[in-house]
């Protein structure tokens, strides 16, 4: 659906995208991870045809972008785009008819898609009067209008409480559902791992590793993170040096790789004469892996 091949765009000296390559297919949920500044909002910007590429190619069902493919893609930009005095039904008036829709024929659609996004009871009333996550979903009902095949979703829930966060997943899985390929960028990774069958991590405007989450949680060769709290951390390190386990420190706390299910009893038995605080097991989740791809965990220490 949407294939990207050796992007590259510099603003000035400064390269933000380096040979950037994306693939999402037809049908699915693409989650593009990256931190603050890692070039995600200049992709989507390219992709939009709002902003030239240095070189590279980008395809929307193998049709290089143009003004044309405009029309295929959808989007949600981070900051909303609405217009707080008008209400939600005008508002979609007007992208219906910067998107040269006609007004008339428009109307039993923005009601749809009102209902879609949940809004329906809204209709008549000003943007100003809806909560942040209502916002957020008429943000994304305006992205829906012309009736895209393709939506970009930058950031979608980004600030907002986990009742209106779930509300946005579910309405885009939704937009899955009903065949609408969907491109999402987040920095929160459990959102992408709920939502998202193809992942790709950007890092300084590369794509550092692409794939299905079981594809990802490969380049970590471990069925289980074990997190240990104890003020005997070398020790404890040494204690399980023969079994040759990765140890890492996230969020400040010593944990390891376990490359296989182990009985809590078998593992306690490791740490013998060691102070344990606290101990717990847990699987190998996107946060583990982002964190070894951009190398962003702490260094193991060393003593
Ligand atoms: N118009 C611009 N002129 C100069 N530099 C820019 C411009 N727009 C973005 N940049 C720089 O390009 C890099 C990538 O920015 P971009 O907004 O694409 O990142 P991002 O991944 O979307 O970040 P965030 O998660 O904070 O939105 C950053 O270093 C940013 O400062």
């Amino acid at each position: 659906m949407l294939n990207i091949k050796n992007l590259n765009k510099s603003y000035g000296k400064r390269q933000v995208l380096q040979d950037l390559n994306l693939n999402v297919d037809s049908g699915e949920i693409y989650g593009l991870l990256g931190a603050n500044g890692a070039g995600k909002t200049t992709t989507i910007n390219i992709i939009c045809n709002l902003l030239k590429a240095d070189i590279g190619d980008i395809k929307i069902n193998n049709q290089l972008i143009s003004e044309s493919t405009k029309k295929i893609i959808g989007i949600a930009p981070q900051e909303n785009i609405l217009y707080k005095t008008l209400t939600c039904e005008e508002n979609l008036q007007f992208f219906a008819e910067i998107y040269g829709l006609n007004r008339a024929t428009v109307q039993k659609q923005i009601k749809e898609i009102l209902a879609a996004v949940n809004l329906l009871d809204r209709a008549k009333n000003p943007v100003e009067t809806l909560s942040g996550g209502m916002q957020r979903r008429l943000n994304i009902a305006v992205a829906l209008v012309h009736q895209p095949k393709l939506v970009i979703l930058d950031e979608p829930t980004t600030g907002l409480d986990i009742e209106a966060r779930y509300e946005i997943w579910e309405l885009i899985r939704q937009l899955k559902h009903q065949g609408i390929t969907v491109l999402l960028t987040t920095h929160l990774l459990d959102e992408a791992e709920r939502l998202c069958q193809k992942i790709g991590i950007l890092k300084d405007g590369r794509i550092l590793v692409e794939g299905s989450l079981a594809e990802l949680r490969n380049l970590i060769p471990a069925q289980e993170i074990l997190t240990i709290k104890t003020t005997q951390e070398k020790e404890a390190i040494a204690c399980v040096q023969k079994y040759g386990f990765t140890h890492r420190y996230y969020d400040n706390e010593l944990a390891f790789w376990l490359p296989e299910s182990w009985d809590l009893k078998e593992i306690i038995s490791q740490f013998e004469g060691i102070s344990i605080d606290a101990i717990s097991r847990q699987p190998v989740r996107l946060e583990h892996i982002y964190l070894e791809v951009t190398q962003k965990y702490s260094s193991p220490k060393s003593f």
